[in-house]
């Protein structure tokens, strides 16, 4: 398989046809009311599609009604309605295209053997001569007529090479071959393409259309092939959503050309900063959320969460991304702070945050940030926040540090709490309490180990961020012979934030009598 152009050639441009509100309406449980697909209609003419497919007019009364509606509204994109090559069908889909600036019918018969068989149950014969009585009819009608051998990716050569031409003689403007059932492979559809360019004398007077459906994970790259092999429209819906395994992702198919010009030396209408809202807008209307990893529009597609990325990232973009977010509707890229992070993404998030933190400063809040990333999946701006702050207030000598503490509390059981802390380099002491609740008796232990008594005047906690899993920020202040303290403590555990506010705030008394 080779490009279809040479890099010479100024880029060739290729018809985006989005079919979201019929093939991807076919997704099960995808179904969208006459406002909806007003909006979706809207954003894709806004955003350059070529031809809207708006749906099967013939199916029922509300989607003829949506059709129409479409090529009321709709200004800029050909308007396009599916019809089977029946009499009504056609004749609906004619109707309903009918008030559209640039209107199309799609007329499709099945050519292959399974479907003319077992489905149609028609001769070879029968197909042609039905699809040249449909093309013939719809042409009556409309001058844009596109034709789709249904499942082509399975039917002989020489019957598709004889439909096709039938179908042109018979005035289709455009003809799609569908992988109707995504079985085709990338080397398969690009031999089949070129097969039918090579062989059927009149193809020059139609566009080739591919229209391929993702049940081998392939689609994207079987109209990409298509498109290397002459095809001048690729058949896609936003997402990829679609009957069954779904149809390729226009996003994919126009970033792919978008980035490796240098390859397909193609290029489209498409504003691409629109894909992003536009995936946004689909999902919300259909209910099929978008996986975190789909490519271009899922949220982790420009996200980074490892350490030796993250800091590639910030040392030059390109090494880790081939296309920029903003290009395609994120606003930024998302250097996503979790266990696989190292020191160049924290240092740069705290400093977005307005952190500037020395190098002995970035090496304990680093310390801490594992710790914490280790018990929670993702670590906010709000957690980074309460950790840098928690160092900032914390830079007294940690003449007391907490070692190890547990919680024995329950319905009718008094709370009581061991606390295990260090004093100075070495010396362990350990204390065990009871309270009115566990703060309380972590309250005591931390006092009679430290042997500074202190009055509580102040103790706050808050969630630093959101999620089950937030971290606890404590903002205590304590009295101390007549002089006020303050302590702050940080962790997923309330008890352990308050252990540790403690112990900050006993630190700054005992350095203040020290000094
Ligand atoms: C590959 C694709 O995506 S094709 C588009 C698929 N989309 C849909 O089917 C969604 C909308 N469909 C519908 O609402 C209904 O199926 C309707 C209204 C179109 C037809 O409903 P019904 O008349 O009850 O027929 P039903 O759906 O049961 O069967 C389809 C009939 O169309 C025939 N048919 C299928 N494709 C074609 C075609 N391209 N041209 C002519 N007839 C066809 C079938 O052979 C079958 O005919 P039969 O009843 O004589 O056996
Ligand atoms: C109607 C046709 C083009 C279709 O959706 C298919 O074959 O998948
Ligand atoms: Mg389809």
């Amino acid at each position: 398989m080779t490009t279809s152009s040479q890099p010479h050639e100024s880029p060739r441009m290729i018809r985006i046809f989005d079919t979201t509100l019929r093939d991807g309406e076919q997704s099960p449980g995808a179904s969208m009311n006459l406002a909806e697909k007003l909006e979706v209609a809207s954003l894709l003419d806004e955003m350059g599609v070529d031809i809207i497919e708006a749906g099967f007019p013939i199916a029922s009364p509300g989607d003829f009604e949506s059709v129409k509606k479409v090529a009321e509204t709709i200004q800029r994109s050909t308007i396009c309605g599916l019809a089977r090559c029946s009499d009504k069908d056609i004749d609906a889909a004619a109707e309903a295209v009918k008030p559209a600036k640039q209107g199309r019918i799609h007329v499709f018969l099945a050519t292959s053997a399974i479907h003319r068989e077992f489905k149609l149950r028609m001769t070879p014969d029968e197909i042609v001569q039905r699809a040249i009585a449909g093309v013939k009819r719809a042409r009556n009608l409309c001058d844009d007529i596109e034709f789709s051998p249904e499942d082509a990716c399975r039917t002989e050569d020489d019957f598709l090479c004889r439909v096709v031409e039938a179908a042109i003689d018979a005035g289709a403007t455009t003809i799609n071959m569908p992988d109707t059932v995504g079985y085709t492979t990338p080397n398969e559809i690009f031999d089949r393409f070129s097969m039918v360019r090579n062989r059927v004398p009149n193809i020059d007077k139609a566009i080739l259309s591919t229209h391929c459906h993702n049940d081998l994970g392939m689609a994207v790259a079987n109209s990409m092939a298509a498109v290397a092999a002459g095809a001048g429209q690729i058949e896609c819906t936003i997402n990829g959503i679609g009957e069954r395994a779904g149809n390729a992702a226009l996003e994919e198919i126009v970033m792919a050309m978008k980035t490796r010009q240098d390859f397909f030396n193609c290029t489209t209408a498409i504003d691409t900063q629109r894909l992003v809202p536009a995936s946004r807008l689909v999902s919300k209307t259909t209910g099929i959320q978008v996986q975190r990893n789909k490519a271009i529009v899922g949220r982790n597609a420009f996200a980074h969460e490892s350490g030796i990325h993250q800091d590639g990232m910030l040392k030059e973009r390109s090494t880790y991304e081939i296309m920029s977010p903003e290009d395609v509707g994120f606003s930024k890229t998302d250097l996503v702070l979790g266990k696989h992070s190292g020191r160049a993404a924290l240092a740069d998030r705290a400093k977005t945050l307005g952190f500037s933190l020395s190098p002995e400063q970035l090496v304990t809040v680093f310390e801490q940030f594992k710790i914490l990333a280790d018990k929670k999946k993702e670590i906010y701006d709000g957690d980074i926040i309460a950790l840098v702050q928690q160092q900032i207030s914390g830079s007294v000598e940690q003449e007391w540090a907490l070692i190890d503490y547990t919680v024995t509390s329950g319905k009718n059981r008094t709370p009581v709490v061991e606390v295990t802390l260090k004093h100075g380099d070495d010396e362990k002491t350990q204390r065990v309490e009871q309270g009115d609740g566990p703060i309380d008796a972590a309250f005591w232990a931390v006092e009679k180990i430290t042997g500074i008594e202190v009055v509580c005047k102040d103790f706050r906690v808050r969630s630093a961020t959101l999620g089950r899993d937030a971290i606890g920020e404590v903002n205590l202040e304590v009295e101390y012979k007549g002089k006020t303290y303050r302590g702050i403590g940080v962790s997923t555990d309330s008890v352990e934030s308050t252990i540790l506010a403690m112990l900050n705030a006993i630190n700054r008394i005992i350095s203040e009598k020290r000094e």
